[in-house]
This record gives C-alpha cells, structure tokens and sequence, in this order.
C-alpha cells in the first residue's frame, strides 16, 4: 500500500532534519512542499504573521483547531514560555499519527497535546477535562467552513476572555467568507487583516486577526 503525501513529509523531515530543533523542521517541511510536493501547511511567509501574533499574545494557553501535520504547532509552541502550553485538535488519525511524530521529533511534545477529535466535540469539554480556564489565543486553520461556528462555540463555553486573540489562516484561499462576515460586523471583536500569500505559491492570501473585546 503506497504511502501518502503526509507520511513522505515526515519521512523526509525524519531523514534530513535535527532532531529537537523546530525551525529545522519548519525548514525542512518548508523546502519539501516548496520543491517536491504542495501541502496546506501555514509556510514560512504566513508563519512569520503567525510568529509575530504569538511573541505579541505571548499566550499560557493556546489552541490550534486543525493539527494536519504539525508544522504549525511546532511552530507555535517553539515560542511559548516555559510552562505555556498549546492545545492542538485533529480529527484524522492518520494525520493526528504523523503530527505527533512531527511533534515529538522536533522536541517540543512538553508543550503540546494533541487533541484527536472534531473541534465542535473538543471544545466544549475544554474546561472541564482539558482544565482550560480561559484561551489567550486561537489559531484557526482547520476547514473553513468551521471557522465561524467554532468561534461561536468558544463564546458559548466562555472560553475567550477579554483581550483573547484569534488569528485565521486562509482568508482569501481557499477562503472563509462566512467567517470575515460574521466577525467584522461583530462589535465584540477587532479585526485586523495580514494580506501575504498562500503557501508555497504566488498567490495572493491572508491572514484575520480578531481580539475578542470582551
Ligand atoms: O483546506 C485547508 N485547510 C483545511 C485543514 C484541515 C485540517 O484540519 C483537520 N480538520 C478539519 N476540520 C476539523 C475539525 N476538527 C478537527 N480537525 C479538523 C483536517 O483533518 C486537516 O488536517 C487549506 C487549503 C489550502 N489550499 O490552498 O487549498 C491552503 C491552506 O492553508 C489550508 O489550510
Ligand atoms: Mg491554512
């Protein structure tokens, strides 16, 4: 049974990267989806957005909705102080698997635990069997269709506080019109738009910061 395009990823970052380094993984995934094969990781160009979002949140708790392979959870928790910690949700367990290996390879599994399941089952049980009191920042990147209604629910489960940041990925590709409507006509949040480019490709992209007002 031939492998997927996810596990040629991790082989070749098992192969070519430093083990307990992130940015040699973030690098090395980088120039595998750059010359070999596009994947839907956040990239190089959108990650430093996503850098610059999170040394300025500097979150102790952070939440990615949409693990894929880990490039951006590495990338995260790379950045979190000591004792900070993300919360990653993947609800295909082939990409959960490769994820976690990406996750333990690049040596930043003390600071993240991977959540396997659909956002819309994970979030609500947050509180109570994952102890989150509140999320200083969100990291949106999971389908697109799911950025709006899972807003909703983090409100609903009071999980955001005042000040909380969300960021989304993708908001021109492949886009989430639903999303950009309902949060910027929504008085409880500021948005602020990053135009940059999809991964791996000229074209053009951007990112939606939104902090929850409270
Ligand atoms: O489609 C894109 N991303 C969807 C990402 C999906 C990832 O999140 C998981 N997921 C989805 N709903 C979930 C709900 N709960 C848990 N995991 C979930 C999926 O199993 C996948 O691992 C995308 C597409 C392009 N593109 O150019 O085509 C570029 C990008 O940057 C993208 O992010
Ligand atoms: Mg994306």
């Amino acid at each position: 049974m031939n492998q997927s395009k996810e596990q040629r990823i991790l082989n070749f970052v098992l192969q070519n990267a430093v083990r307990g380094d992130p940015c040699s993984v973030m690098d090395t995934i980088d120039k595998y989806c750059s010359q070999k094969e596009w994947a839907m990781n956040v990239g190089n160009e959108k990650g430093l957005i996503l850098d610059k979002t999170v040394e300025e949140v500097n979150p102790s708790v952070a939440l990615e909705l949409g693990t894929y392979c880990g490039y951006s959870a590495v990338r995260i928790a790379r950045l979190l102080k000591a004792g900070a910690r993300l919360l990653t949700v993947e609800f295909n367990p082939e990409f959960a698997a490769i994820a976690k290996q990406m996750i333990e390879f690049a040596g930043v599994q003390d600071k993240v635990k991977l959540l396997e399941g659909p956002s819309e089952e994970i979030i609500p049980q947050l509180k109570k069997k994952y102890e989150v009191d509140t999320l200083d920042f969100v990291f949106l990147d999971h389908w697109k269709d799911r950025y709006a209604p899972d807003t909703i629910l983090l409100q609903e489960c009071n999980l955001l506080r005042k000040g909380s940041v969300l960021l989304a990925d993708n908001i021109i590709v492949p886009g989430a019109p639903e999303f950009l409507k309902y949060i910027r006509n929504n008085p409880r949040f500021q948005c602020t738009n990053y135009p940059s480019h999809l991964e791996y490709m000229k074209v053009e992209d951007a990112m939606e910061k939104a902090v929850f007002l409270g």
